[in-house]
């Protein structure tokens, strides 16, 4: 089998939630070991692990980064590599980022660039966030391990293998998490007046929420607010004392965020009188939009136009979220779309990449890293 589609395999079937990737660093580092170690220099941080390959006459240094982890998912694809870590799934590609980062170190290790380049397998991509607090590390104790220019990429499910879509400034949103507990009354289904019911209440709430992005923001703008998951009471005969959404905001800018947030407060308030309880809410982890660098966009372009196999695409920008903002907010860079080509969409159970990926990247990232000048 391929060593790239190998690397893959194995890395699919041991996932890890967020600064728990202890079994991914362990496997990381061991394959890097493995690689001629003449210009690497190795640095772990947390779950994560920062690569430097010194270049033989550099005038800057290129980052590349990779997260990691995996997503709290059962996985149901049927593969015979499916995870071993029941429910969890690396479902949003992190173990196809990882083998391509692994491939770029390995072929730099063996053949030394001209520039510096500093690879980043960051951990806690999906939750709670591991790039700013990497960034802020690397700001205050290692600014030698800073690079003056980064890039990363994200498979994409919808495009074809070879696609390279990307655009310059705004690419993917800024995030928000929400978390929302309700407290209530529980009780006897039958005594309904005696209790205050938390699932009715939560039921309510979701509704309205729902009015924000319909009634609040501005047509012309855009905004999501999706809630993920509903848990509440405990049986079906006893009146609910407690339900919890979990969720996620998502705007184009920061503005954007605040005003959805106090509408997010003002329904909330809303429902604690209408249905008599304590709401509490919490935002969870943020992350900054990612904001492409125009000409580090126009780089990544203008190479996939040239390069065999790639199409280069001017896509549109997405909500999904990505922490990479935070490399991208101090350091001129860009990131880019890759296709997956696959039937389920990032985060299902089913999603399947197409394995033809992992060597066009490799290959693919390996060349426009050592082309950047
Ligand atoms: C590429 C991707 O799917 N990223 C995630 C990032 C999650 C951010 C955070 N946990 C949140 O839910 O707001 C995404 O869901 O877009």
């Amino acid at each position: 089998m391929d060593t790239l589609i190998q690397i893959r395999r194995e890395l699919h079937q041991i996932p890890e939630l967020g600064f728990k990737e202890f079994k991914t660093q362990k496997y990381l580092l061991d394959k890097i070991s493995q690689f001629p170690q003449e210009h690497l220099s190795v640095t772990t941080w947390k779950t994560g692990i920062v690569v430097k390959i010194e270049g033989s006459n550099p005038s800057k240094t290129i980052g590349w980064r990779s997260d990691i982890d995996g997503l709290p998912i059962v996985e149901e694809t049927g593969l015979p590599f499916s995870s071993t870590h029941e429910g969890n799934m690396h479902a949003c590609g992190h173990d196809c980022h990882m083998t391509i980062a692994l491939g770029l170190v390995e072929a730099l290790a063996n053949t030394q660039p001209i520039q510096n380049v500093i690879v980043y397998f960051q951990p806690a991509e999906e939750g709670p966030g591991g790039a700013e607090p990497m960034v802020n590390w690397l700001r205050a104790e290692r600014p030698d391990l800073l690079p003056t220019e980064m890039y990363a990429l994200h498979v994409a499910p919808e495009y074809p293998v070879g696609t390279v879509a990307t655009r310059a400034g705004l690419l993917f949103a800024n995030t928000s998490e929400l978390f929302i507990d309700l407290k209530g009354l529980g009780g006897h289904a039958a005594y309904p007046h005696k209790t205050r019911d938390m699932t009715v209440a939560a039921a309510n709430l979701i509704l309205q929420l729902q009015t924000i992005v319909s009634r609040n923001v501005n047509p012309m703008d855009s905004a999501v607010v999706t809630v993920g998951k509903l848990t509440s009471g405990t049986v079906q005969n006893i009146i609910a004392e407690n339900a919890r959404l979990e969720g996620t905001i998502r705007t184009l800018n920061a503005e954007a965020m605040a005003d959805v947030k106090k509408r997010i407060e003002a329904i909330c308030s809303g429902i604690e009188a209408s249905f008599e309880c304590e709401i509490h809410i919490d935002y969870g982890a943020m992350y900054y939009e990612v904001n492409n660098d125009a000409e580090a966009a126009k780089k990544l372009l203008d190479f996939a136009q040239e390069f065999e196999g790639a199409t280069a695409y001017e896509c549109p920008a997405a909500m999904t979220g990505e922490d990479f903002g935070y490399f991208l907010k101090g350091i001129p860079g860009a990131m880019f779309w890759t296709g997956a080509n696959c039937e389920y969409g990032l985060h299902h159970a089913k999603i399947n990449p197409d394995e033809e990926l992992l060597a066009f990247n490799t290959k693919f990232v390996e060349q426009f890293i050592r082309s950047v000048s």
